[in-house]
């Protein structure tokens, strides 16, 4: 029992809901799909695209942010006629009783979830249930972050032992790729994709061919930014 008022509490802080667009990012891109991002993350990442999401000393919270029952964004949803829905950020595992709340009203309104998330904070019972996929992007070195902030070795092997995570890396350079490297020996790591950081077509193009010989070395996937690709830097893409 919940003394909750069904769609007045339940409520979610939200960046922005866009779409459709494709899933630019891992193992579904070129996928059609709508994006939900929520705000706020537990990390500050030197390269992060999404600042508005959590940087309340470059942005201001009250215009980025919209607290947002999930009626409506179920609703908003249902109106678009899209199987995939994308939950991302900021990191959206910062509201987990909410965010499991949300994906359980989407797939109850036919939709297939996939929650982007930095893989800090391991997944309960209920939203390994209700998500169909997990993409989950740990930080290496190159983010900034202090290893011990973005990397948590529970929360990783949960999501790899779950059975519907891929894990996605960014790199930024070789020292990325050496990280990633001792990093998957040490987690057991399958499903790996490796993504070039980068917000223009040339930095992204640049990045994809510097990386193609190292993911065939190491036997890792490579994906594209394919919204970047099309739309460069552009909001709600
Ligand atoms: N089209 C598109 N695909 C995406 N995949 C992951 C995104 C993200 O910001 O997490 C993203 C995004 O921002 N846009
Ligand atoms: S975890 Fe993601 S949203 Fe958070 S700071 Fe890093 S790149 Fe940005
Ligand atoms: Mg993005």
């Amino acid at each position: 029992m919940t003394t909750s008022t069904p769609g007045q509490s339940r409520v979610l802080q939200v960046a922005e809901l866009f779409g459709p667009t494709f899933q630019g990012e891992g193992p579904s891109c070129g996928q059609r799909a709508l994006f939900v991002r929520l705000s706020g993350c537990n990390l500050d990442c030197g390269w992060c695209d999404t600042p508005y999401t959590w940087d309340w000393e470059r942005f201001s919270r009250d215009k980025q942010t919209v607290d947002m029952p999930l009626a409506a964004i179920a609703s908003w949803a249902a109106g678009l006629d899209t199987d995939l829905i994308v939950i991302t950020g900021g990191e959206p595992m910062i509201q987990h009783r909410r965010l499991r709340e949300l994906a359980a009203e989407l797939v109850a309104g036919g939709h297939r979830v996939e929650l982007e998330t930095n893989g800090t904070i391991a997944p309960d019972a209920a939203l390994l249930e209700v998500i169909s996929a997990f993409n989950v992007s740990p930080k290496l070195n190159g983010s900034g972050i202090p290893e011990q902030r973005r990397l948590r070795r529970q929360a990783l092997a949960a999501f790899r032992d779950c059975g519907k995570a891929e894990f996605k890396f960014v790199i930024t350079g070789p020292a990325d790729i050496e990280e990633l490297v001792q990093l998957q020996t040490e987690l057991s790591l399958q499903r790996v994709w490796v993504m070039p950081e980068g917000t223009t077509e040339a930095s992204v193009l640049a990045g994809l061919r510097e990386l193609a010989e190292p993911a065939l070395t190491h036997g890792w996937n490579l994906t594209s930014r394919l919204h970047v690709l099309l739309w460069g830097d552009e909001r709600g893409r």
